[in-house]
């Protein structure tokens, strides 16, 4: 049944209003302060995201969090969302409240009151009829300074349902326009939920002519299913948090709920004001203000949430990306989905890269050895980054019609030792040994690459160079040998320097023999086939 509101007229039943509280209960995560410019920017990003009501803060709470609301309230005095400021029970609160949202178009004092037994013992030291009569005289206070007010039951979750009904009656007679039942600790499941606003609608009067709302907090990481729970009991007002920060383990995301209402719509039909393409930028932007990286797997804006490794999972999304994707990563802001390259990856995946990277296609064979070797370095590497695939590839291409092959390596090196090398190559189809020290590892692998496969040529340069950052980086060598006055340049890339150091110096062989073969007289081509 469609409902009438001060700030949002005739509100049909399928509409879900967001209540943003990332600027008050969000900014109660240790560490996640903002300072006004900070929230302003925030504010503008909220409303652009297209939230219904922003809480600005808690305006009793310090001069700082005074001038915020206010600021907000001026930013918003034309248009924009309802602006909401906290107030506990008590008259100083509720009129600073009043007071900083007096500029905005659309204001909302909101109140709150602990309604559990534990609560007002111990916390509030209030007897029931206590907090009944501070409910009616606060709210009555609110409405003087706005027609919209809410009425919070902190503790609502853990309060006697029967108590809890007069509370919300209580409320509702003396002029609150919206009930929030809070889970405050995060110790609801969603069936409790669903009972307890189901309870609420069954009971109390006059209860049809207010929105219902629900605040979950994610101490047993179900605020965002407590919260669909809600509105599946009827409650169309969520709290929300962007990246679910707030009071200890945060409350639920407005990422989450606003996407589980649009790609679950078959079971939740319901509407909103949230530009989800907007999901992302807000997020980071919250990131940037705070300090704090949502962690990788965060559903939505978690930089895995739409990234793929393991190689079933990248064929899917390859041949239809609805396989593994149940919403698009434009739909939330991001430019495409990623397929990540490891050691779960399968040619597939592996393929599309290389197309990617420009190499078209490989043949069978060039691919299923680029293949094997991107397996072998993605064991050894957390990480495989373009530059690696494209050192590799580059690598098998180079090295596809070699007459020398190297097939074994094997250094000793250490503190007071000289450095052995042992090579093992492959000429001609035919297997050749050396053995050699020298003055470095690097120095003893060419030694032994030349007692394996005899030649005379020059070494005029050896450089190396890291394709990619950290101590697990390939090192991509370039080994330039001289014959004649002819001069090779020959590439090798390995995670080991010193095998990419043989690789490079190996292919540099290659190509010289390739030169000798080009450049000798007919006659003369057979026997250039040796060194
Ligand atoms: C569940 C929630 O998230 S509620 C919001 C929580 N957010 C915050 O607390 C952030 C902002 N808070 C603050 O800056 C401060 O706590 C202030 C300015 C509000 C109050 O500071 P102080 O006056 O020094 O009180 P203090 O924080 O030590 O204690 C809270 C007092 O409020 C009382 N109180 C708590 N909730 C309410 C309420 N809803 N209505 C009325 N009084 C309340 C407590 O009983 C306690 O009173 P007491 O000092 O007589 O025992
Ligand atoms: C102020 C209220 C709504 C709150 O944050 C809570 O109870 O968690
Ligand atoms: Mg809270």
């Amino acid at each position: 049944m469609a409902i009438t509101h001060p700030s949002f007229g005739t509100l049909d039943d399928n509409r879900i209003i967001f209540f943003d509280t990332t600027l008050r209960d969000g900014e109660q995560s240790p560490g996640f302060s903002m300072n006004l410019e900070e929230k302003l920017r925030m504010a503008e990003a909220l409303a652009e995201l297209g939230v219904d009501v922003m809480e600005a803060g808690f305006a009793i709470a310090s001069p700082g969090d005074f001038e915020s609301v206010q600021s907000i309230a001026r930013k918003f005095a034309k248009d924009g969302p309802v602006v909401a400021s906290l107030s506990r029970a008590n008259a100083a609160d509720i009129n600073a409240s009043g007071e900083a949202l007096k500029p905005a178009a659309r204001k909302r004092v909101h109140i709150v009151l602990a309604t559990s037994d534990l609560h007002m013992r111990v916390k509030l030291r209030m007897s029931r009829e206590e907090v009944l009569e501070a409910i009616t005289r606060s709210v009555t206070l609110g409405r003087s300074h706005s027609d919209d007010v809410e009425w919070s039951a902190e503790d609502g979750s853990r309060t006697d349902p029967d108590f809890l009904c007069r509370c919300v009656e209580a409320a509702i007679k003396a002029g609150a326009t919206t009930i929030n039942i809070p889970d405050t600790v995060g110790y609801s499941l969603p069936e409790d939920m669903a009972r307890i606003f189901r309870d609420l609608r069954n009971r109390v009067p006059g209860i049809e002519k207010v929105v219902l709302s629900a605040h979950n907090h994610n101490d047993l990481g179900m605020a965002v299913a407590n919260t669909v729970a809600a509105i599946q009991a009827g409650v169309r007002q969520i709290e929300s948090t962007i990246n679910g920060i707030g009071e200890r383990a945060g409350n639920a995301s407005l990422e989450e709920v606003a996407m589980a209402l649009r790609t679950r719509h078959d079971a939740l039909p319901f509407r909103t004001g949230i530009t989800s393409e907007r999901i992302l930028k807000t997020s980071r932007l919250l990131a940037t203000i705070t300090g704090f990286d949502v962690q990788p797997n965060k559903a939505i804006v978690g930089r895995n949430a739409f990234a793929h490794e393991s190689g079933i999972h990248q064929d899917g999304v390859l041949k239809d990306a609805s396989t593994y994707e149940i919403m698009t990563p434009e739909s939330v802001g991001w430019s495409t989905n990623s397929l990540v390259l490891g050691k779960h990856s399968g040619r597939a995946a592996f393929r599309d890269k290389l197309r990617a990277l420009g190499y078209g296609e490989l043949g069978d064979n060039a691919l299923n050895d680029a293949f094997r070797r991107f397996k072998d370095i993605a064991d050894r590497k957390k990480v495989v980054y373009d530059e690696d695939v494209a050192a590799l590839v580059d690598d098998e291409v180079v090295r596809g019609n070699d007459r020398v092959k190297l097939t074994g390596l094997n250094v000793s090196t250490g503190l007071g030792t000289k450095p052995m090398a042992s090579v093992t190559l492959e000429v001609d189809g035919q297997r050749q040994d050396g053995m050699a020290s020298g003055d470095g590892a690097v120095d003893a692998t060419f030694i032994a690459i030349r007692q394996a496969f005899p030649h005379e040529v020059g070494l005029k340069l050896y450089a190396v160079q890291s394709v990619t950052g950290g101590t697990d980086a390939q090192a991509r060598v370039t080994v330039r040998l001289e014959e004649h006055g002819k001069l090779v340049d020959g590439q090798g890339s390995d995670t080991d320097t010193i095998v990419a150091s043989a690789r490079a110096y190996v292919h540099a062989l290659n190509k010289l023999l390739a030169k000798r073969e080009r450049t000798a007289p007919p006659e003369m081509q057979a026997t250039a086939l040796s060194a």
